[in-house]
């Protein structure tokens, strides 16, 4: 198999929907899931180049391997729920501070999930990813806690914590998407405007030297400290 020219990554809580955007993308459908144990690849080819894109476990128990799957990404795409405020603030806490692996030049997308379900988002009809393909019937619509207004915030705070000029990287606007998995809503933009957007992240890692890609046979998950220890 040839050895993928760039990575991407789905950083998230858990039961945000990372592992059914994948899929929709993918596979196109929405099939039941479950709760991704460590981490799963599809390998994309997009022009002429061989895009891994790795699916995460959002598990608390998880945690530590979020790191070793960020090495050397050429984007992040930070998932929350649209309807679940603190699906957001989990990406500050506890997902941002994972793609300090990735390369100097990633590209960090804020994905705003499910939002056939809150009451502003768009429903079940004009589905851009083909039928529904599970799921059952619609679910009553919930109150939307996160408006596009504090992905764009957060993209800031993502620019102030890697040191970034927002005149040297893609706009606010350009990398916040709202989608759904269910029914196909922007899947197909985020995932193919990211791909477009890594191509020359990926020429840029090339010329600075061999791929780095995630090998979980050497690669160890950072050592657990134990809280209280200050020996
Ligand atoms: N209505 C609706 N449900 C969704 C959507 N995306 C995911 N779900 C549901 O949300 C639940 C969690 O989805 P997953 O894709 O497994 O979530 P995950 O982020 O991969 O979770 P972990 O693997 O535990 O980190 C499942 O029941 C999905 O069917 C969506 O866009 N709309
Ligand atoms: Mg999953």
């Amino acid at each position: 198999m040839r050895r993928p020219d760039g990575k991407i990554v789905l950083l998230g809580d858990m039961n945000v929907g990372k592992t059914s955007l994948l899929q929709r993308y993918m596979e196109r459908r929405f099939p039941d899931t479950v709760s991704t144990v460590g981490g799963a690849f599809y390998l994309k080819q997009w022009r002429s180049y061989n895009i891994s894109i790795w699916d995460t476990a959002g598990r608390e128990q998880f945690h530590g391997l979020g790191s070793m799957y960020c090495r050397g990404a050429a984007a992040v795409i930070l998932t929350y729920d649209v309807n679940h405020a603190q699906s957001l603030l989990e990406l500050e806490d506890r997902f941002l501070g994972l793609t300090d692996t990735a390369s100097a030049d990633c590209l960090f997308a804020i994905v705003g999930n499910k939002v056939d379900l809150s009451e502003e988002g768009p429903g079940e009809g004009g589905q851009e990813g083909g039928p529904a393909g599970g799921g059952g019937g619609a679910a009553p619509r919930l109150p939307k806690q996160v408006q596009p207004e504090d992905a764009v915030a957060f993209y800031k705070k993502i620019l102030k914590y890697k040191m970034l000029d927002e005149k040297d990287v893609p706009a606010a606007e350009q990398m916040c998407f709202e989608t759904s998995a269910k029914t196909g809503h922007n899947v197909d933009l985020l995932f193919e405007t990211l791909f477009d957007m890594v191509v020359p992240v990926i020429l840029q890692q090339r010329a600075q030297g061999p791929p780095q890609t995630v090998d979980i046979a050497s690669s160890r998950p950072p050592a657990r400290t134990r809280s209280g220890c200050c020996a």
